[in-house]
């Protein structure tokens, strides 16, 4: 008789409850780009200079990183139901104070709290894939989760231009918020923590036992193969979609705005189809997930020497490469949480996977605010009409975090390989003592 296959055995409540988990992480994207088509609106609104439009995007990014940790550790305290619900409802609260802020101090707030509470959704997320699914279908469906959510990136596009031009800045923001109940309404109605219980509580920890659990967590060699992979991989994705890659597609290739805006739909459409691919790669061969994270920054390294490299305008194929390589990038990112699951117990799930995740932002933060200092360096004066030449300058800053992240997983992925051996790690653990 044929073993059921993990997607039958799995409960069938396990779908219900993900997909309102993934619903809330997609609106959570959404909510953390919809800034991205609004910057215009937003200049005239609130009278901004570039830098302060800019500290939007920086503040809320340096706050959703910031709080990665402690909100793993209260996840792995509350459970994930108490969570979500908490930054449902705070990043909601942040919306609405977007869509009414009339200075720029109010907006700046309201953003903080949209930072907030976007920071509670992923971990919390990924929590509930693990406590609900089965090893053979977790890589999955934690790839789908992270791919699937980049969609909303999409929503804040398109739908949103159309919103603001239309509906005007305040009731676009005031129906993104409107979001909010909705979703709190499904997830108090279907989520529990496991199927054991609605709510799977940890132990209260004095801050030393804290700060043991974090240590203990980052001790182990995969949770830091984990970060570095989630540092290296999606950054350049990030930076391309949340700030840069329009105006150097624009301004230093010479492309159309419409085939610059297709060019970043095109690196979405890629971030959705090769997640699940990964996704499988990982499950069936998790000797081999560093490999193919390394592989992956590797094509990013080729693609962007090559486009950098090319005399003149680089030719339309050769960026589609581009984003094609960068575009993996991101599901490549979710290979970090999955060596950082099977490096650590169940019961520090929730800060492993919030260390993990400081990686991918530090590094985009880092590579967005380098770039936009080589850009200005670049330019004389306060002109934002930036040069080819500067711009091949500036992209080049993410070479050394390529690099440098490179190493670190080489490193830690000999450190794993050693101590365990193949069998150990095709078994489906990476942790060590
Ligand atoms: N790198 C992303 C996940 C991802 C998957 N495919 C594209 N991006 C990530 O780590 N997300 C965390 C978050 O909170 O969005």
């Amino acid at each position: 008789m044929t073993e059921p296959s993990a997607a039958r055995l799995t409960p069938r409540r396990a779908w219900l409850v993900w997909g309102v988990g993934l619903s809330i992480y997609l609106v959570a994207v959404f909510h953390r780009t919809s800034l991205a088509v609004a910057g215009l609106a937003a200049t005239e609104r609130f009278d901004l200079t570039a830098s302060q439009l800019g500290t939007f995007t920086v503040l809320q990014l340096l706050v959703y990183a910031g709080m990665q940790v402690p909100v793993g550790l209260l996840v792995d305290r509350f459970g994930p139901r108490t969570v979500l619900t908490a930054g449902v409802i705070t990043i909601s609260l942040g919306q609405l104070g977007f869509a009414l802020a009339t200075s720029y101090p109010q907006a700046l707030g309201a953003r903080v709290l949209v930072g907030l509470g976007d920071a509670m959704t992923f971990i919390c997320v990924l929590r509930l894939v693990t406590s609900w699914f089965g090893p053979r279908l977790i890589p999955l469906i934690t790839q789908v989760t992270g791919s699937s959510g980049q969609v909303g990136a999409i929503a804040a596009a398109v739908p949103m231009t159309w919103a603001l031009s239309e509906l005007g800045w305040t009731t676009a923001y005031l129906i993104a918020a409107g979001t909010g109940p909705v979703l709190l309404a499904a997830l108090l109605a279907f989520v529990r923590d496991s199927p054991a219980s609605r709510h799977e509580r940890g132990y209260p920890m004095s801050r030393l036992m804290l700060m043991g659990s974090l240590r203990s967590s980052w001790a182990q060699p995969g949770t830091r193969l984990g970060f570095w992979v989630h540092f290296t991989t999606p950054f350049s994705a990030n930076m391309i979609v949340m700030l840069w890659g329009f105006p150097f597609l624009v301004l230093s290739e010479g492309l159309s705005d419409t085939t610059a805006g297709g060019l970043l739909s095109l690196i979405v459409v890629v971030v959705v189809a090769s997640g699940p691919v990964l996704g499988w790669v990982v499950g069936n061969h998790p000797w081999h997930r560093s490999t193919v994270a390394l592989g992956t920054v590797v094509a990013m390294i080729a693609t962007w020497s090559a486009v950098l490299a090319w005399p003149g305008e680089a030719p339309l194929w050769l960026l589609v490469l581009l984003i094609v390589a960068c575009g993996c990038g991101g599901p490549a990112s979710m290979i970090g949480f999955d060596v950082g699951r099977t490096s650590n117990p169940p019961d520090r799930m929730g800060s492993t996977t919030g260390i993990i995740n400081v990686g991918g932002f530090l590094a985009t933060v880092l590579a967005v605010l380098g770039i936009g200092v080589v850009l200005d360096l670049m330019t004389p004066g306060s002109s934002s009409d930036y040069s080819a030449g500067a711009f091949r300058a500036a992209m080049a800053v993410q070479v050394p975090l390529w690099l440098f992240g490179a190493v670190q997983i080489w490193r830690y992925r000999m450190i794993v390989r050693r101590t365990l051996g193949r069998e150990v790690v095709e078994g489906g653990s990476t942790m060590i003592g």
